[in-house]
């Protein structure tokens, strides 16, 4: 199944996301802005795009993890929550982990989305729940 994922660019640098092999999960955000990100704080880097995501979807923003590995930057919330219905501009807040200073650059990948299904549940208060063999175990409960 093929579905469409509308992008507004709003920016005069901003790309549209970038799918580096066929197949990859990950659609790589661009930064439209030039910011350093000391060490140990964080940033809001604008990407320059607004989208429309197919219905029933959410968009996941997540690190790359080459600039985890070589830089320890990461996505402070990540997974970021792109909901369907926000028209907004995609933002990313990156996080410097490093010993380092580091400088995000205009049109740098700074970190990939992923467009996942959502259950859009209804709730259902409820006095009691089914059995199950896990029951309340958790936490470490099934041993190392
Ligand atoms: O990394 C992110 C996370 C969120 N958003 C945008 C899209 C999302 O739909 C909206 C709200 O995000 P979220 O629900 O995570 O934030 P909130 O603090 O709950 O804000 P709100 O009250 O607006 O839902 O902000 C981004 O652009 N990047
Ligand atoms: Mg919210």
């Amino acid at each position: 199944m093929e579905y469409n994922l509308k992008v507004k660019l709003i920016h005069e640098e901003a790309r549209l996301p970038y799918r580096a092999n066929a197949g990859d999960a990950g659609l790589d955000l661009f930064s439209v802005e030039e910011k350093i990100i000391k060490s140990g704080e964080s940033a809001l880097i604008a990407t320059g795009i607004q989208m429309e995501l197919p219905e029933g979807t959410e968009a996941q923003v997540r690190p790359r993890s080459g600039l985890a590995l070589k830089h320890s930057i990461t996505v402070l919330n990540s997974p970021g929550t792109i909901d369907e219905g926000y028209r907004g501009e995609v933002k990313v807040i990156l996080i410097n982990h490093g010993k380092e200073d580091f400088r995000v650059e205009k049109q740098m990948r700074i970190a990939q989305m992923v467009i996942a299904p959502v259950l859009l549940v209804n709730l259902v208060e409820t006095e009691s729940l089914s059995d199950s063999v896990r029951d309340k175990g958790g936490f470490g409960s099934s041993g190392k």
